[in-house]
């Protein structure tokens, strides 16, 4: 028997409102063209230069020719879909496309873009809102979203999608070219000792986090009595989707460097719809202090501190916060006046 298709897995869904159809319509609309992006991705440098710089970033870091595909690609798709009102990461502003259906939408055309000229793993990320009216629509906290999910170009395509009743998995079916479902009821399991951060910016990371990841490192030897392992694939998409598959906790937090006084990932496009996800499975997300689900967000392109992943991991890392006996009292190892100083 073959896997049920998304279309189909949706129907009885769409079937039960006018806004559940509308986001149904936005969301096949974005599987569609991820589809089509596949076998451009899959095809590299046979079918176009994807990392060459096109232009600049709003975020500083150059903008590739995959990121300005993607994103011409999903706006005009979701324009036919009827959708209100869309922000992409690649665009300053919000775009009304004057649809009426019902739902709006934040994505992130290209995550991962500085692994696209490498043949590393990227994806694409969505946050289906209800259209309360153009731009307001993003100024709703992110428990307000109607559906949120990924599609993630590795080995497989896979999509990782929640209507708020768990979160599912799929993946593209190199037959016929559909997305098909290979786990209706993702878990996360609460426990892991598997951590992803970018360990080259610890000397500028607030006390909290070092205290946490150096005793993640100090494994067996240290407060944790276990050793730990580490992943950071440089694509929130991927560390997100391992993460969906076998636990694991993934941090971004802020840090002392200009222009990471938030840290690094968006709320709209990045952070709210992971989280949606990754609380659907039964994981946790925050900001180092509040749900990320529960923020309001001022700004479309804002930046929040992310930390989410394993349910009890995530505590651990909020008692670090809440207990300063399991702070204070260190010397940094690579800090002004650690033992490495200047290391
Ligand atoms: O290069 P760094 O500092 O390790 O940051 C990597 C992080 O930045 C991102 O690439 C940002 O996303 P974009 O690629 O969409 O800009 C995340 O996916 C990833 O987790
Ligand atoms: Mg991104
Ligand atoms: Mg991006």
């Amino acid at each position: 028997m073959t896997a049920p298709t998304l279309a189909g897995f949706l129907a009885p869904w769409a079937a039960a409102d006018a806004r559940n159809a509308a986001a149904t319509r936005a969301i096949l609309a974005i599987a569609d063209v991820c589809a089509v992006m596949q076998t451009r991705v899959a095809g590299g440098a046979l079918v176009a230069d994807h990392g060459a710089l096109v232009g600049d970033s709003l975020d500083g870091d150059g903008q590739k020719a995959l990121d300005q595909w993607a994103d011409n690609a999903l706006v005009e798709a979701l324009g036919a879909a009827g959708v209100g009102a869309l922000v992409s990461e690649e665009r300053p502003d919000v775009v009304m496309l004057g649809g009426s259906d019902g739902v709006a939408v934040a994505f992130d055309p290209l995550d991962g873009s500085s692994n696209i000229a490498s043949n590393g793993l990227i994806g694409t990320i969505f946050s289906v809102l209800p259209d309360i009216g153009g731009a307001a629509s993003f100024f709703q906290p992110g428990r307000a979203q109607v559906a949120a999910g990924y599609v993630l170009f590795g080995p497989q395509t896979s999509l990782g999608l929640t209507i708020g009743n768990g979160t599912q998995l799929y993946v593209l079916d190199p037959v016929d070219h559909v997305f098909r479902l290979v786990d209706i009821d993702v878990h996360v399991p609460p426990q892991t000792r598997e951590y992803a951060i970018n360990g080259s910016n610890h000397r500028h990371w607030g006390a909290t986090v070092r205290a946490y990841v150096d005793d993640c490192i100090a494994g067996t030897d240290g407060p944790r009595g276990a050793d730990t392992n580490t992943r950071w694939v440089a694509a929130v998409v991927a560390d997100a989707h391992r993460i969906l598959c076998r636990g694991g906790v993934y941090l971004y937090p802020r840090d002392l460097r200009p222009g990471y006084e938030q840290g690094r990932l968006r709320l709209l496009y990045e952070a709210s719809p992971i989280a949606f996800l990754i609380e659907q499975a039964g994981g946790k997300a925050f900001d180092g202090r509040t749900r990320i689900l529960d923020l309001v967000p001022t700004a479309i392109h804002q930046r929040v501190p992310l930390i989410f992943g394993s349910a009890d991991e995530i505590d651990r890392i909020a008692r670090y916060k809440s207990d300063p006996n399991l702070v204070v009292g260190r010397a940094p190892l690579f800090h002004r006046r650690g033992l490495f100083k200047g290391a």
